[in-house]
């Protein structure tokens, strides 16, 4: 129950920024509601003067003056309310059409934003699928709630006010039989909410895991085809459907007795009320006909008294779609963004050195990956890291340009601990060439340019040259108008990193991270990826977890790195001498894999 209040802050949240759309949907639905309720009364007037004119007319005595122009006269004013009804909730559906698209639009946007600042922490620790059901399943739920669900909420609210209003109003005695039976639906629906709740927030859950599965096997098909694992592959999707099934099911089943429970209720509650009207007007001190009048007018009302419960009831499941959804978007917007401080040290570019002082870090609490690193780099120097697989390569990496911030020591260029620098600054001098290159969908010149859209046709051409590219491009059809895309196997997987060479290429950046890509290409693309990397290096202070021997033996510094330690230090040739473990590694041709 906690969670709807979180919901009703979540969603206020957006709808504060529609003031005039949500004064147009309050106004509507009191119009709306006021003729709603108004309408009965209308009703059991007109029985009561058909009740009037029959009793008239009866009698010999009084037959002359029997009339129907009241009848008429509360027929039409009946009528007239139903129409003005009409047009006060199609007034109403129009505006609330408009206020739920755009505050999901915001969610989206808001949403999509969030991931922006967020760190790479989180996407390390969530799964795509995961992180991709928020945008489609929550959403849509929450969009679907507040086109059938949330402000009719507000419409069946504002009815069940005024109905009580209108009771008091017309008898006491019989407004008070009418709502004796409110605790009981209280109760009843407070117990069954909190089982459905529960169901459907798992359900919710399950739908995510089950899209970070099918996401997982996607991405993994070729593995799975390889290894001829497609029926273990259909057995784990089973496995997960069954569970969102299992959810769904009881989650359904739960909201499902809440509508058709409030309905037996509400025609008790009918039954109850003509029942004690009857009473009243037998024994009573009311006219028959006005009797008559007053229970056909709180049969009305009683329906109309269960309405908002059963209508709120019959939209629960979406309700509670819409509140786990914002349970879930709200998870994403309470995780910390990445932080630049308050008072930057301004960056310009490095003038001398870059240095790891005394790193030590861990990804979990008490499981530590580095333990006190320390790397010197002179600017223009190329260091390679090398060390076996878990040994800490790419954490290193991290860390230099912020992924991840150290939990103890500092990563300083020039001096400047990076935790000072504004993050821009830091990310604009620093460049990094990941071994899975990225491509975007666009065309080849989008995805060289990427991070830095204003570069000339020159510019561009002359980054892809010395990423040994361009000749490559020039094959194809359209050459750098060339639609491309990550699915799309234009590239192989060396020209992919080729490629993200010319990217980094084109932002200049003084320091360069590069993580060579291990996989085996042909002789051909091998040359051109060790002229391009011979290119981006330099004249620049890099750092390459690297793979080939001929970037370890150009490189000004090796740093061999096992189990989160340096453990030698030193040229190709000096390390060799030391005859330790980079030698080992070395003659087994173990280093760089
Ligand atoms: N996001 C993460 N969360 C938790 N632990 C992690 C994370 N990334 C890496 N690790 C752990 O940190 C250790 C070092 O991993 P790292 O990726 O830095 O090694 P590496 O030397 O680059 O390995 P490889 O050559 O295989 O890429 C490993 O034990 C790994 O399991």
């Amino acid at each position: 129950m906690a969670s709807f209040g979180r919901a009703i802050k979540f969603f206020a949240g957006y709808f504060k920024h529609y003031k005039l759309g949500m004064l147009v949907i309050a106004i509507f639905t009191i119009v709306a509601t006021y003729f709603q309720v108004k309408a009965p009364v209308y009703m059991g007037r007109s029985i009561q003067e058909i009740a009037n004119y029959l009793m008239l007319k009866s009698n010999p005595a009084t037959a002359a003056q029997a009339s129907l122009d009241k009848v008429y006269d509360a027929l039409w004013l009946f009528v007239l309310f139903i129409i003005l009804m009409a047009v006060g909730s199609l007034i109403n559906a129009m505006a609330q059409a408009i206020v739920s698209s755009r505050a999901v639009n915001d969610m989206r946007t808001g949403l999509f934003g969030k991931m922006q600042r967020m760190t790479v922490k989180y996407f390390d620790s969530h799964r795509d699928g995961e992180i991709l059901s928020r945008f489609t399943s929550d959403i849509d739920n929450i969009y679907n709630a507040m086109n059938e669900a949330i402000f009719q909420a507000f419409s069946q609210i504002a009815l069940l006010i005024g109905v009580l209003i209108m009771m008091f109003n017309q008898s006491t005695q019989l407004a008070w039989v009418t709502i004796a039976s409110t605790p009981i639906a209280i109760l009843l629906s407070v117990f069954i909410i909190s089982k459905a709740e529960r169901y459907v927030n798992l359900q919710q859950d399950e739908v995510g895991h089950l899209n970070a599965y099918v996401n997982e096997q996607i991405n993994g098909e070729k593995v799975i085809i390889t290894n001829g694992l497609q029926q273990d592959s259909i057995d784990g999707f089973t496995e997960h459907n069954d569970k969102v099934q299992a959810a769904t099911y009881r989650g359904q089943v739960w909201s499902g007795i809440l509508y058709p429970l409030m309905m037996g209720m509400s025609l008790v509650n009918t039954a109850i009320v003509i029942f004690f009207g009857g009473y009243l007007a037998l024994n009573g001190s009311l006219e028959r006909a006005t009797a008559l009048g007053l229970i056909v007018t709180f049969v009305n009302f009683s329906q109309q008294y269960y309405q908002p419960i059963s209508q709120i009831t019959s939209t629960y499941n979406m309700l509670q779609l819409a509140v786990t959804g914002a349970r879930r978007l709200d998870e994403v917007f309470d995780q910390d963004d990445e932080v630049s401080p308050k008072d930057e040290v301004a960056f310009n570019g490095l003038q001398s050195k870059v240095e790891l002082e005394n790193i030590h870090f861990s990804y979990d609490e008490g499981n530590e990956i580095l333990h006190g690193i320390n790397i010197n780099v002179d600017k223009g120097q190329m260091v390679a890291l090398v060390g076996p697989t878990g040994s800490g390569k790419t954490t290193v990496m991290n860390l230099m340009n912020r992924f991840y911030d150290v939990n103890e020591g500092a990563v300083k260029f020039d001096g400047i601990d990076v935790r000072d620098m504004g993050l821009q600054e830091l990310r604009d001098h620093v460049g990094i060439v990941l071994q899975e290159s990225v491509i975007f969908t666009g065309t080849i010149r989008y995805n060289i340019t990427y991070g830095r859209p204003d570069a000339t046709d020159a510019e561009m051409i002359d980054a892809a040259k010395q990423a040994n590219i361009h000749d490559f491009i020039m094959t194809l059809p359209d050459q750098y108008d060339t639609e491309v895309s990550d699915e799309n196997s234009i590239f192989s997987t060396g020209q992919k990193q080729l490629l993200s060479i010319a990217r980094t290429i084109l932002t200049n950046p003084d320091l360069l991270i590069l993580d060579e890509a291990t996989s085996n290409v042909d002789t051909v693309t091998e040359a051109k990826i060790q002229k391009a990397m011979d290119n981006v290096i330099a004249g620049r202070t890099s750092f390459v977890i690297a793979h080939r021997l001929k970037t370890i033996l150009n490189a000004d510094k090796i740093v061999v790195l096992r189990n989160g330690n340096i453990i030698e230090e030193g040229t190709h040739q000096e390390l060799l001498a030391e005859d330790g473990f980079y030698s080992e590694l070395y003659h087994n041709q173990m280093v760089f894999e």
